[in-house]
């Protein structure tokens, strides 16, 4: 059966949902509502041996990194893609059951992907989706532009960096198409694995994937402070096998995490270099758009107007924005033309 079949075969009523089925966190719009209907971490706790899903969203990640031999916790999507098509399928499934119980409609379904997915991938994707009515498929970029507010039917240029856990979509857009584009497989769970190393190497001390999710987002800093923030962090000490607590500091974390925050800002400039003339001169008076959860790294948007030497802006809602785009596209009758990918009847 597949991938979407099992998901999707009992809906029946009118129904849209724009779907960001995101590395770190899964988001589902539901555009009768006019609300997200659901946001939880992209993890499905498994049976190690049959391979049964026993927890999905929060509760499975929860689980990561601290479960028994029997239990596995694992994240289907990596570096932006899915990277386990049965774990997915059935991690959606229970997310939609938990919100809609069996409710028998049909949706038409906005997902929303990352800008570089290959061909090979959407067609897996879409052919799968054999339940709803329509699927359409929307560029991260094109709908974190959208859902941060942007009019991007106008014949200006708009410019957005979506850094999100496994990817970022690096965009110019104008006239509802994306002009110039990058994806980079360096997002904010490098920033992760940068402290990991860089904890091990200066100190010795081995942390999980949460502790560094943790120190990111409470140390991290795009540029040097000028008070440093110290925290003290537990792990496991690679020469005894004991736990130690060691103190870290922001400017240490701001070292970790630098070469990662340049391979963006580089990309970055790159596509600016690549945008027709025209368009650069919209995009000095319309600046950019920071979004994903990336961008919420201290100072980040404040390095990245220095170094373009443009206006930076952060999204209203930087976790939220794709989705939320993802929604808004249904309402943008040429854009929808050139997204619908399937139709079943
Ligand atoms: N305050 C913060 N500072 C730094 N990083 C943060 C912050 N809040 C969330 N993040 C990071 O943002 C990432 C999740 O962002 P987002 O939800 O935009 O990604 P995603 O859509 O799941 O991933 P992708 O688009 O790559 O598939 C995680 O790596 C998380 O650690």
């Amino acid at each position: 059966m597949g991938f979407f079949s099992r998901t999707f075969n009992f809906f029946r009523i009118k129904k849209s949902l724009a779907i960001d089925l995101g590395t770190a966190n899964t988001l589902i719009y539901d555009r009768q509502k006019k609300k997200i209907v659901l946001n939880e971490p992209s993890v499905v706790a498994q049976d190690r041996k049959t391979k049964k899903v026993i927890a999905v969203g929060k509760e499975a990640r929860e689980m990561l990194g601290k479960t028994p031999d029997s239990i596995i916790a694992v994240k289907p999507l990596k570096d932006g893609v899915i990277a386990d098509f049965d774990v997915t399928r059935e991690m959606l499934r229970l997310f939609l059951h938990k919100i809609y119980g069996r409710s028998p409609f049909k949706p038409e379904v906005m997902i929303c992907v990352p800008l570089e997915v290959t061909s090979v991938e959407k067609k897996a994707l879409f052919d799968s989706i054999t339940g709803a009515k329509k699927v359409y498929i929307i560029e991260e970029g094109r709908a974190a532009v959208l859902g941060s507010g942007v009019n991007i039917s106008a014949p200006e240029g708009n410019m957005v960096i979506d850094i999100g856990g496994g990817s970022t979509d690096i965009a110019i857009l104008s006239l509802d198409e994306i002009v110039v584009s990058k994806s980079l497989r360096i997002a904010s769970n490098t920033f992760d694995d940068d402290i990991i190393k860089y904890v091990k190497k200066k100190y010795s001390l081995l942390i999980g994937e949460r502790t560094a999710e943790k120190i990111k987002k409470e140390l991290g800093t795009a540029i040097p402070l000028e008070e440093e923030e110290i925290i003290d962090i537990k792990g496991r000490d690679l020469i005894t096998g004991l736990p130690k607590t060691v103190k870290l500091s922001s400017n240490e974390i701001y070292e970790a995490i630098r070469d990662s925050l340049y391979e963006i800002i580089n990309n970055t400039k790159e596509v600016l270099e690549k945008c027709p003339p025209e368009l650069v001169v919209d995009i000095l008076d319309n600046g950019i758009v920071m979004t994903g959860g990336g961008s919420l790294v201290r100072n980040f948007t404040n390095l990245m107007e220095e170094e373009t030497k443009i206006n930076v802006f952060l999204a209203e809602q930087p976790l939220e924005s794709v989705v939320l785009g993802g929604g808004l596209a249904f309402d943008n009758r040429n854009l929808l033309r050139t997204l619908q990918m399937k139709e079943n009847t």
